[in-house]
């Protein structure tokens, strides 16, 4: 069945078109997309578990989506200009990647960024965390939301609306906060900065949320995703989820052996069945319930959403009509 005759045969009420993974894949008709020894050096040095079968497949047809769009996007500036008889800067092209904890976003976002960045339209993609605009432990620890890590009212949001409001706005040079998962809290002294970027890749839990709105001091008119340009949930069951999520914190105890200062040092003491034990705790009571009260009711705003199945392989992705 041809790629055409499957979207006419999907049904027309859905707000998606759906692919099936080889259907995805056979959208990668472009010399162009084709990987070089370097880039696949460079795209392992990402994550040893990553396929470069996953890379051809999902990701390569995905860039060239997205540079159609930039491309798009860049060429509806040049006809203002042209009506204003004008010449404005570019402003970057903003991309955002949302989906639970652990389902491979900073790694999607890391192969996205590698991907287009090859292309000569848009040769500098910046890449940000929102995980960055955390409040740092002491805040939260003041504000008793240490157990609430991750939900929308950790983060300190205005802040993350004024910083992405400000790349859209042409401001030249850029910072932002950053979050270590090695100490668990915002890095103090230490910020992310980066010089008229063509592309922003946003990457985080609550890049798609609207939530917070109970809470006085999150209640805003604009949503992060007011400025995002396209956006993408990466997606997959629950089950999985907490598996990727738990041998994640394994990894990231065993880094930690070595390390006094890591946060999952004192982890690294306890045997690894306890380890497990208190990993699928932290999921069960914090992550878990933050994806389906504040994350998952997201998915459907997005314009992309991959849906992973087992190691991490993509079996199916939707694109917004
Ligand atoms: N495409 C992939 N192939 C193999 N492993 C992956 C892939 N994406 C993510 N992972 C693994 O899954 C875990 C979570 O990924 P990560 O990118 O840290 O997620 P997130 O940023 O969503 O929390 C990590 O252990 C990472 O190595
Ligand atoms: C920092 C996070 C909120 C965001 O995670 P990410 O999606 O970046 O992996 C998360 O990793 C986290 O620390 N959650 C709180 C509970 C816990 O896992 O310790």
């Amino acid at each position: 069945m041809s790629n055409h005759e499957a979207f006419t045969q999907q049904s027309i009420h859905s707000a998606y078109m759906h692919f099936e993974r080889n259907q995805w894949a056979d959208l990668r008709d472009n010399v162009k997309l084709t990987l070089s020894e370097d880039d696949i050096s460079q795209l392992q040095g990402i994550n040893e578990s990553l396929s470069m079968e996953e890379v051809v497949d999902i990701y390569l047809p995905l860039s060239r989506l997205l540079n159609l769009y930039v491309e798009a996007r860049q060429y509806r500036h040049t006809v203002r200009d042209t009506f204003l008889n004008s010449h404005n800067d570019k402003v970057p092209y903003i991309i955002g990647i949302a989906g639970s904890v652990a389902v491979g976003k900073s790694t999607s976002a890391r192969i996205l960024q590698a991907l287009l960045s090859r292309w000569p339209e848009h040769p500098k993609v910046a890449l940000v965390t929102t995980d960055g605009f955390l409040r740092p432990n002491k805040d939260l620890v003041a504000r008793n939301l240490m157990h609430k890590k991750g939900f929308p009212e950790s983060f300190d949001t205005k802040a993350l609306i004024e910083f992405v409001s400000a790349i859209k706005s042409g401001q030249k040079e850029i910072t932002a906060p950053i979050y270590s998962h090695l100490t668990y809290d915002i890095i103090p002294d230490k910020s992310l900065q980066f010089e008229k970027p063509d592309i922003v890749i946003l990457e985080g839990l609550n890049v798609l949320q609207t939530a917070g709105l109970n809470d006085p001091e999150q209640s805003h008119r604009v949503f992060v995703s007011d400025f995002v340009d396209f956006s993408i949930f990466v997606d997959a069951d629950t089950d999985l989820l907490k598996t990727w999520y738990i041998q994640r914190f394994l990894k990231f105890r065993e880094g930690a052996f070595t390390d006094p200062n890591a946060y999952f040092h004192s982890y690294s003491k306890m045997s690894k069945r306890e380890a497990i034990a208190i990993a699928s705790k932290i999921w069960d009571e914090i992550n878990g319930i933050n994806l389906e009260e504040n994350i998952r009711p997201t998915r459907d705003r997005a314009n992309l959403i991959l849906k992973k199945s087992i190691n991490h392989q993509i079996s199916q992705v939707k694109l917004r009509k």
